[in-house]
Order: structure tokens, then sequence, then C-alpha cells
């Protein structure tokens, strides 16, 4: 069963905390291999799905699996790396020392070369022996990131991995999770950064209040935005025409005696397709 299973699996999926209810029935699947983009707004619930994810947190209702194994369990969080959104690692330790806690944390039999290799993928061969307090935020992400990938997990769950990084440091961690994919890692990633969620995920879940308000590949969510063509006098906008209707379109100005300059099929942005998904509905 673990072997064909889904590496995560999230099915009707609430919970309560007193009051707030934070998710209400949320269904959500990362194959391996797939690099999944969860997004939303601010308190929809995507920290609260990611630390059920990985046993943090209890769901009031509905059912988590990883890999086959209960959300929680020990075969599951064996199988499972996670950077919390909000982390901190003892400012004495260094580098190396962060890496060989978790991997004891772990029980990964990952050795000093499973660290130099870590440190390597996300460019911080250099600092292995520099204390945390005397990193960077972005360093310090960094390294969550290779802590999350202690002891080679088939799942890895990311919360806002790249909030502090510089656009170089973002590149890296792109690249790092095409390699994850082309290695069969299934990846959750939290992000508010849609263009880099856009660039790098094949699939993507939307939630806000609790619920899924959309869910497809990136091309699919960001709708087509017509067709513009710059003629003689000025730009002309169709807004309904596809990339198949560019042709016909051409002929007739030309033949209503228009000159042309360029033509442009418009898509539109995992941004307008967010935002259209997020908006409050009108009552
Ligand atoms: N331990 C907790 N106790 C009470 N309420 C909580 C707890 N954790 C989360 N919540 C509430 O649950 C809701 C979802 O929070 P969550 O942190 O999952 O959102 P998020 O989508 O990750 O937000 P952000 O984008 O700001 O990180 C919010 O209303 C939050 O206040």
């Amino acid at each position: 069963m673990a072997a064909t299973a889904p590496a995560l699996s999230v099915a009707g999926v609430r919970k309560r905390f007193g009051r707030t209810s934070a998710l209400n029935g949320v269904d959500l699947e990362v194959q391996p291999g797939q690099l999944v983009g969860l997004l939303g707004p601010n308190g929809a619930g995507k920290s609260t799905l990611t630390k059920i994810a990985c046993g943090l947190v209890r769901p009031s209702d509905g059912a988590v699996r990883i890999a086959g194994h209960p959300a929680g369990s020990a075969a599951a969080r064996a199988v499972t790396g996670y950077l919390a959104e909000l982390f901190r690692f003892p400012g004495w330790a260094s580098a190396d020392e962060v890496l060989q806690l978790h991997q004891r944390l772990a029980r990964s039999p990952g050795d000093d070369g499973e660290r130099a290799e870590l440190l390597a993928r996300v460019g911080l061969s250099e600092a292995r022996h520099r204390r945390v307090e005397e990193m960077s935020k972005g360093m310090q992400q960094r390294l969550g990131i290779a802590q999350a990938l202690i002891g080679s997990p088939r799942l890895v769950l990311l919360d806002e991995p790249t909030s502090a990084l510089d656009p170089a440091g973002r590149r890296l961690v792109r690249d790092l999770l095409v390699d994850l994919r082309g290695r069969g890692v299934a990846v959750l990633l939290n992000s508010h950064l849609l263009g880099e969620v856009e660039q790098v995920c094949d699939h993507v879940t939307i939630i806000a209040r609790g619920t899924t308000v959309a869910s497809g590949t990136p091309p699919d969510l960001a709708r087509p935005g017509g067709v513009e063509i710059e003629t003689e006098g000025g730009t002309q906008h169709f807004p309904d025409a596809t990339r198949e209707q560019v042709p016909d379109l051409v002929a007739q100005l030309v033949g209503a005696g228009e000159r042309i300059y360029d033509v442009r099929v418009v898509t539109g942005t995992l941004e307008e397709a967010y935002l259209e998904a997020v908006a409050e509905p009108q009552p």
C-alpha cells in the first residue's frame, strides 16, 4: 500500500482552536516527485495544515496520511522533512552542529558526508563552522532548508522557506526544489511569493477561510486575457479572443485597411487568479 500511496494525502480535514475554525474541510494530495504550492491569505490555515501533516497538530476531523501512514506516526515522521515558518536554532551552535543535532533527532544514519552535501546544496559550505548567531537571516533560512532534508525524506514540508532570501538565494532554492522533484521527492511549499510558485510548482492549491477555493496547475489557474493587436490607430484589445483566433482577427483588420505592428496573446497571471479566488464572497 505504502509504495503506491500519495506522499501526502489530506482528506476532509477540519481544525478548530477553541472558537476559531482554522480549517473547514480541506482536501489535498501530493504525489512522489510533485511540487505543490499551498497559497492563501494570512490566517487562511496554511501553517496549521502543514503542522497537521507533520504531526505537530491534531486535526479535529478528517484523515491525513504520509506515504500511506497516519500523520504523526513514527513511520510517517521517518519519511517527512519539515521547515517551520518561525524557527530558531541555538545561536551558539555552528551550522554543522545544528545539522548534527538534527541528524540525531531524526535518527539519520547520515554522517559528515551527508552534512557536507546538504550544506553545499544550500550554498553554505563556507559557513560550516560559523555560529548561527553570526549568520544572516537568509543564511539561517538556508540552514533550515538543509535541516529539512536530513535523512533523505520522501515528503518535504516547507513553510515560507524563502521569505528572508535575496534573489540569488531564491534562485538557489528554486533549483534545489527542481532537483528534489527529479529525485522523486514530494514537496508542499507554503508561500506568498506567487511568481516563485508559478515558476516552480506543478500544482497549486489555494485556501481561504479554511477551505479550498481553487486548485490546478499554474497555467490552468491563470486564465487567458485575450489578444492585443497594435495597429496604426493604437492598441486594440479583444478580451475574449484566443490564440486560435489571431489569424482571423489579423485578416479582418488588414481587410479593413489597418496596418499591424504587433500581436500579443495575453496570459493571465497566477496573482490575478489568486486575488479572484480569495476575494470575500459578495453578500
Ligand atoms: N495554536 C493556535 N491557537 C489558536 N488559534 C490558532 C492557533 N494556530 C493558528 N490559529 C488560528 O488559526 C487560523 C489559521 O492560522 P495559520 O497560522 O494556519 O494561517 P496561515 O495561512 O499559515 O497564515 P500566515 O500566512 O499568516 O502564516 C488563524 O485564525 C490563527 O489565528
